[in-house]
């Protein structure tokens, strides 16, 4: 099943929330807003007085007088470049600012997706989420925003300047702005749809080239190269249309926008000598404005650059904030959790993608008692990583329910479920940091766990000797840059993760499959022994596990086919006594390790 691409947020609710971000900053906000605007004021001075400086010389002055107006101007000068440095100071801060919250924002939403659509996630969708869209969304609140900031109140005090000098040839000149305006709009308007298809479409094509790259081994041996190059070659090709549909947008309005801002410039020299000939303004008037008119070409320029920046940033946000939209999995409710009635599933069918998918698992009735040890056997593909799923509450039962005592998992607040139950699969992931760091990760907020309480965890899982003899022990440091652990490390250090957080019941998913069969066995056997009194479940891939369970059930076809002791399933000559046999060619009491052991 391809992984689920998760949704996108609409371009409007990702621009109230950047303002809403800004808002939280009102001193940065209002700093960079006056500074900008108080920076183009004193642009305005400039034109001006050269204006009037350009007519005095044409009708004679003395030099004093001009070197008079060159003082103001360089002191104008001087003001508009200071006002300019603090107004970037200011920018640059809100905008980290924004920016830094954003990325918790969206950390703290990945952190909190439904759990059922974190394991169906594509991890190529949020990295591509996480690392490019950041990237670009870093580069606008770096540089797009102020520039656009700029641009916008250069424009508008230079049409108040224009205005000031001659109503009468500003107006005229304006007349080239409307075109710019509609293609702008007519821009606007396309593009977020356009970027957003690009992005998806690139994000399916990392999708497709991780899930080539991560399965390479298998391609190759299944012979499925072809047709993975084929998809792959299909996703670039999707990937490449989308972005032509944004470069034909490109192209009509980067061009019109060149020309928006030319032409002002070309009509304000034209006009403004026949306004001058004609005697409709002074040569003052006219210097003015042409050098209004410069002055606003480049600072708009700049911002038309920006505008694309803009637009790609805010599909990056609309992505970031989608992350968001995925609907709760679960209703939380007030319950008061009596963990002494055991586990109890009842009646459970289920079926991925909200239960539209095909029928998992049909009707199964099965309750653990607290502080059992039950194992889970079965053919592959029979259902048993899913009943372990639905037991540790990560998905919610079609129908039916699985509940601790009579407080149903699914309803639970996700912290409240962690302390209550976890599940270690054969996915192993070990975070940078120090290696009590890794192991501490799991003791919930404001409680801390103690090197006496990790030693022991660390023992259970067979891995003291190991760690005690790393050059720092517990403050050595591991995960990427650190010091490189064994997979089979890495799954000890997981399970010892789950001793230190202590829950009721704990759901082992091929939890030991890296370790050799010896040392799977003491592991579970001393784990068993920290944990008395702790329901612990164990989805069994070596007949070892299933011999030490106080009870086994078997899974088959998604059915529990039978339960009971080892002892009582051998006596029932059942399908687990057939897999007995065929592993020992007879009925020993006891069983042999080695790797052919697996039950699966
Ligand atoms: N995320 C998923 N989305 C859709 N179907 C799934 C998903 N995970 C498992 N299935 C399907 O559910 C069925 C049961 O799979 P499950 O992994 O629970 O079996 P299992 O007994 O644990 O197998 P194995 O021993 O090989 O791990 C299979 O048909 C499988 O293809």
């Amino acid at each position: 099943m391809p992984p689920k691409i998760l949704p996108v947020s609409d371009p409007a609710a990702a621009r109230r929330y950047g303002w809403r971000t800004m808002r939280r900053h009102p001193k940065l906000l209002l700093g960079a807003l006056g500074l900008n605007a108080a920076a183009a004021a004193a642009g305005l001075v400039g034109p001006r007085l050269l204006g009037e400086l350009v007519q005095d010389v044409a009708g004679g002055t003395t030099t004093g007088h001009v070197t008079r107006v060159v003082v103001v101007l360089l002191f104008f000068v001087l003001l508009q470049s200071w006002l300019i440095r603090g107004a970037t100071v200011y920018g640059g801060r809100l905008s980290q600012a924004v920016l830094a919250e954003m990325r918790e924002t969206f950390i703290e939403r990945v952190l909190g997706l439904p759990l059922s659509t974190a394991e169906d996630a594509g991890a190529g969708d949020l990295v591509s989420r996480a690392s490019r869209g950041v990237d670009e969304m870093q580069r606008t609140a770096q540089y797009a925003l102020p520039a656009i900031l700029t641009a916008a109140f250069t424009f508008l005090l230079s049409i108040v300047g224009m205005l000031a000098v001659s109503p009468a040839l500003t107006v005229v000149i304006l007349v080239a702005v409307p075109p710019v305006v509609l293609v702008t709009r007519w821009y606007l308007s396309r593009s977020t749809e356009a970027y957003r298809a690009y992005k998806t479409a690139a994000a399916g094509m990392t999708e497709e080239l991780a899930a080539s790259t991560d399965g390479a081994a298998t391609i190759e041996a299944l012979g499925l190269a072809r047709r993975r190059v084929a998809a792959g070659d299909a996703s670039v090709a999707a990937t490449y249309a989308a972005d032509i549909g944004t470069l034909r947008l490109r192209t009509v309005f980067l061009p019109t926008a060149e020309m928006g801002y030319r032409l002002p410039m070309i009509a304000a020299l034209l006009l403004g000598g026949y306004f001058y000939t004609e005697g409709w303004a002074s040569l003052a008037a006219v210097t003015a404005v042409v050098l209004y008119t410069q002055q606003m070409s480049e600072p708009i320029s700049q911002a038309r650059d920006w505008l694309t920046e803009m637009q790609t940033a805010t599909t990056s946000l609309q992505r970031l904030l989608g992350v968001t939209e995925v609907p709760p999995d679960r209703q939380v409710r007030e319950h008061t959790v009596d963990a002494d009635q055991g586990l109890v599933i009842e009646k459970v069918t289920f079926g991925y993608g909200d239960g539209e998918g095909p029928e998992v698992l049909h009707g199964i009735d099965l309750t653990v008692r607290k502080g059992e040890r039950l194992a889970i056997v079965g053919p592959s593909g029979a259902g048993k990583s899913t009943l372990g799923r639905l037991m540790a509450g990560i998905h919610a039962p079609t129908t039916g329910s699985v509940r601790l005592g009579d407080a149903p998992l699914v309803e639970l607040p996700l912290e409240q479920l962690r302390s209550e139950v976890a599940l270690v699969s054969h996915e192993q992931y070990v975070l940078g940091g120090t290696l009590r760091e890794n192991l501490a990760l799991a003791v919930r907020d404001g409680d801390t766990a103690d090197d006496e309480v990790i030693w022991s965890a660390l023992k259970a899982v067979e891995a003291k000797e190991w760690v005690q003899a790393l050059p720092d022990g517990l403050d050595t440091v591991i995960g990427s840059g650190g010091t490189g652990l064994t997979p089979a490390q890495s799954q000890q250090l997981a399970i010892a993760r789950l001793v230190v957080a202590d829950p009721e019941v704990l759901v082992l998913d091929e939890a030991t499959s890296l370790l050799d069969p010896t040392s799977a066995r003491d592991l579970e056997r001393s784990l068993n022994a920290l944990l008395e009194g702790r329901t612990v479940i164990t989805i069994a891939h070596r007949l070892h596990t299933a011999y030490d369970a106080d009870r086994i059930a078997v899974i088959d076809d998604g059915r529990v086919v039978e339960l009971g002791s080892h002892t009582e399933l051998i006596a029932n000559d059942g399908s687990y006594a057939r897999l007995w046999r065929s592993w020992h060619g007879g009925a020993p009491k006891t069983p042999a390790g080695g790797e052919g052991e697996r039950c699966s």
